[in-house]
């Protein structure tokens, strides 16, 4: 994993940004593999402004996101279909047919499962993800990917940890209104993405991205994994990097 410490959120959202405008410059089909939460949306905001400023056109782009709440349909305020749309689909040229979030209302568990299976299908189908951005849970959870005995590899219905219950309900008006379940892409699927990014700010995110650099792979600490894929860039702002000691090489 190569680390970048940056001063600040608008420099991470910067460095962020350069990077994703690299590989559609690279690509201009590329295949971007997106992420919800608070540490993506000044990226999402830079990017925006880009857009406008006629420096990014995604009208070739196409994009898979990594999760969604179970049992929320794609119109309730707190989806991430309503995130996405609201922080940055509404605003960029890309088309509504090249946008994938999963779906989380389905009949039945039966449903589930199938759905997973056609999403990881046609991520596939459209070659692959070019470039992953993953923010990461004060857990070390990376999409939904929970800490646990077991991860799974492939797109699955998960049961979220109490941890992130709390961690989430700020965005709803009650902890009990946080969904419990959510699908999101595996490891695996993650890690077959061809680059990924993981952002990390604020002093709350210290403690986990000292444990990830300085902790083997372990799946207490799911986004440990991403040091077997061969191109990581993990951005980090000054407060999240705090901890770390970036005179230690083994560090970074
Ligand atoms: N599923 C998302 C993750 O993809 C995200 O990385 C995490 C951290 O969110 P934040 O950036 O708000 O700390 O929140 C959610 O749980």
């Amino acid at each position: 994993m190569q680390l970048y410490m940056v001063e600040d959120a608008e420099n991470l959202a910067k460095k962020a940004a350069d990077v994703i405008q690299e590989i559609i410059k690279e690509k201009p089909s590329a295949v971007l593999g997106l992420a919800t939460g608070s540490t993506p949306i000044a990226t999402y905001q830079e990017l925006i402004r880009r857009f406008q400023a006629g420096e990014i056109d995604f009208s070739q782009v196409t994009t898979f996101n990594l999760d969604e709440y179970f049992g929320l349909e794609p119109k309730h305020p707190q989806s991430y279909h309503t995130f996405m749309h609201n922080h940055l689909f509404n605003y960029i040229n890309v088309a509504e047919e090249n946008i994938h979030i999963p779906l989380g209302v389905h009949k039945d568990l039966g449903d589930v499962e199938g759905y997973c299976k056609t999403f990881e299908h046609f991520i596939s189908y459209c070659g692959g993800i070019d470039l992953q951005l993953l923010g990461i849970g004060n857990n070390g959870h990376i999409g939904f990917n929970e800490p646990a005995e077991q991860l799974q590899a492939k797109t699955h219905l998960v049961r979220l940890s109490e941890k992130t219950l709390e961690a989430n309900a700020r965005f709803f008006s009650k902890k009990e209104e946080v969904p419990q379940y959510a699908i999101t892409m595996g490891i695996q699927t993650i890690l077959s993405a061809k680059k990924i990014v993981l952002l990390a700010q604020g002093v709350e995110k210290a403690e986990i991205i000292q444990k990830l650099f300085q902790t083997g792979i372990t799946t207490d600490i799911p986004a440990s994994f991403l040091k077997l894929h061969p191109d990581v860039i993990v951005i980090v702002d000054q407060a999240a990097g705090s901890l770390l000691n970036c005179n230690n090489k083994e560090c970074c």
